[in-house]
């Protein structure tokens, strides 16, 4: 693995010293038992991610991004390695860790209000009241602009309005750690670009830790600190971790020339097309 290390100060300037190996993945591997036989999706990944930065995997299509994300998660298990968040090892989905998937998957016989609920009541139902419980709840829709759509069901609702609902959801658990699945994969570009600059202004006020999959170059270097590229499966491994030393906030304008924007754009690029240019294997 190699490493683009820019310098220490010219990093994005976040507060107070977070902990360097929040999130620390070591040596972990997943192998899937199939019809043909055991297949290996992901081999050797050893990653640390400091508490509040916002870390992009990308890599090609089918080369294990879901499936790293996943053990963050703690949705599935690895078959060699461990992860950690906090110090403690990751053994299955925890509170301080939610995820968005691409497809919201928001409960449609419910208002939006209701789906948030559901989520900040299974967190801080045990120790608040109703009142607080949908205080929070208002609070998130807020958060992502839907506090007029409170009342409506997904059904209602358009496909970035519901994404946002599941962020909100996702933020109103207050988790240290926002897992992201191509949250924005489905949405048009237009909505895409609102919701990428919503979500830079929330992640600089929550401070959360994000890890967000990404097959979009340009999402990846306006949005993370870190760019974690994975090369080609199987056995697919980290192949490069790039650093994105672009002051925050960011504005999507004024960084369209920047030099270290496009120097970082091209990097991944370089990374996906040249490096691990995609060759389909045959079957
Ligand atoms: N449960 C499973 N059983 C067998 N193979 C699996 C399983 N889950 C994932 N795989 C395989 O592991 C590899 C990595 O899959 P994964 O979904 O993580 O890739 P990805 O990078 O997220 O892909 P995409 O960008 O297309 O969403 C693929 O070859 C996939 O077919």
């Amino acid at each position: 693995m190699t490493t683009h290390s820019d310098t220490a100060a010219a990093l994005p300037a976040r507060s107070a010293p977070p902990a360097a190996r929040y999130l620390d993945i070591q040596q972990v591997g997943q192998t899937f038992k199939t019809a043909k036989g055991p297949f290996t999706a992901l081999q050797d990944i050893n990653l640390q991610i400091a508490q509040g930065e916002f870390v992009a995997l990308i890599g090609h299509s089918g080369c294990g991004k879901s499936t790293l994300l996943n053990l963050i998660a703690g949705l599935t298990t690895p078959t060699n390695g461990v992860l950690l968040c906090a110090n403690r090892e990751i053994k299955g989905p925890g509170p301080e860790r939610a995820v968005v998937f691409q497809n919201h998957s928001l409960l449609p016989w419910m208002s939006c209000h209701d789906n948030v609920y559901l989520a900040v009541e299974r967190v801080f139902g045990a120790t608040e009241s109703r009142a607080q419980l949908r205080e929070r709840t208002q609070a998130a829709l807020a958060l992502v602009g839907l506090s007029h759509a409170a009342g409506k069901r997904p059904g209602e609702i358009s496909g970035g309005m519901k994404q946002r609902v599941g962020i909100a959801r996702a933020l109103s658990m207050e988790p240290q750690v926002l897992l992201m699945d191509e949250p924005f994969g489905a949405l048009d570009a237009l909505t895409r670009a609102r919701l990428q600059d919503e979500l830079l202004e929330i992640v600089l006020r929550t401070r959360s830790t994000v890890v967000m999959v990404t097959h979009d170059v340009d999402e990846a270097v306006l949005l993370a600190d870190k760019i974690v590229m994975l090369t080609n499966g199987p056995a697919a491994t980290i192949g490069e971790v790039l650093h994105v030393p672009l002051a925050r906030p960011r504005q999507r304008v004024a960084l369209a020339d920047d030099p270290v924007y496009l120097r970082c754009r091209k990097a991944v690029l370089d990374f996906l097309y040249t490096r691990q240019a995609h060759v389909e294997k045959a079957a």
